[in-house]
């Protein structure tokens, strides 16, 4: 479990990110931090591995204050993916992923083991391992991104926008490549987002979060939008706009769904049950 009670910080330029924050997170599901820019998410989930310190309150993991553990070995053990994937360029795939296992201490056999089986648990087959992060596509790179985050088997995943540079298609794949690593894994995952259909889509709890931090609504999402807290919610969430209503249509005789604006978003089963909705 993770808790933050009464954080704030304020950086050295006077900025005051973050005035005022109390979350719960709980073990093994995925929280969402949802906001436009600046609003404060990347310093709130660089809070939990001490990358930002905070200037009052208090980050707890398993009811221990972070404050009080290593920074650099509280680092390693929290996996971290970010946007642009922050590969080293000069060194392979396979020594990219192996990474904080050599920091570890690993040994170098044992470390490209660990790398080959978690490139195969993203995605990535072992013709990869030995490719250099200019030879694949952004797509790739962000598996390896999410490879190296998971590689010392961390309990706590903190993802930093980590699919915002990738073309649309590419995200919807990645995003449904996480739902399905997160069945299998079972981690902790902080995951930073400017889209809302993204937080939705892969958050257990939502954070919606304006300026300094400041929580707007928490709640699964089905919570937000059958009871959206408030007219901000109701105009981030897009509701005031109609975009989450359905409404069926009958196309070349099959019943599609669309959403508020107009996009396709399945096809309802037919007598024989071959739809796809
Ligand atoms: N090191 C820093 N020094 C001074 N101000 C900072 C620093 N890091 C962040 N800020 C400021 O703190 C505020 C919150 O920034 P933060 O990066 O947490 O927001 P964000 O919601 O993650 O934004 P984005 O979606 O653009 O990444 C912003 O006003 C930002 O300019």
């Amino acid at each position: 479990m993770i808790e933050y009670r009464s954080v704030a910080k304020t950086f050295d330029d006077g900025t005051q990110a973050v005035l005022d924050f109390d979350l719960t997170i709980d073990s093994h599901t995925t929280t969402v931090f949802v906001g436009s820019s600046g609003c404060g998410k990347t310093t709130l989930l660089r809070m939990v591995n001490r990358m930002v310190e905070p200037t009052s309150g208090q980050v707890l993991i398993d009811d221990e204050d972070v404050a009080g553990r290593d920074r650099v070995q509280l680092r390693r053990s929290i996996g971290y993916v970010m946007q642009h994937a922050g590969l080293l360029p000069h060194r392979t795939v396979a020594d990219n992923v192996a990474t904080v296992l050599r920091l570890n201490g690993t040994g170098k056999a044992a470390a490209r083991e660990r790398s080959l089986e978690v490139l195969h648990t993203v995605g990535l087959d072992e013709s990869h391992a030995s490719k250099y992060p200019g030879q694949l596509s952004g797509g790739q790179q962000q598996r390896v991104g999410v490879a190296r985050g998971l590689a010392a088997d961390p309990n706590i995943l903190l993802m930093d926008e980590p699919f915002g540079a990738v073309d649309p298609i590419v995200r919807d794949e990645l995003q449904v490549e996480l739902l399905r690593l997160q069945r299998e894994l079972g981690k902790t995952i902080v995951f930073v987002t400017h889209d809302v259909d993204e937080a939705f889509l892969l958050g257990d709890q939502v954070v919606i979060l304006k300026k300094g931090g400041e929580v707007a609504q928490v709640g699964s999402p089905a919570d937000i939008l059958a009871h959206p807290a408030d007219d901000f919610v109701r105009s981030f969430v897009g509701l005031d706009k109609g975009q989450r209503e359905l409404r069926l249509e009958e196309r070349d005789g099959r019943t599609v769904v669309l959403d508020g604006s107009g996009k396709p978003t399945g096809v309802l089963a037919d007598e024989r049950g071959a739809g796809t909705a």
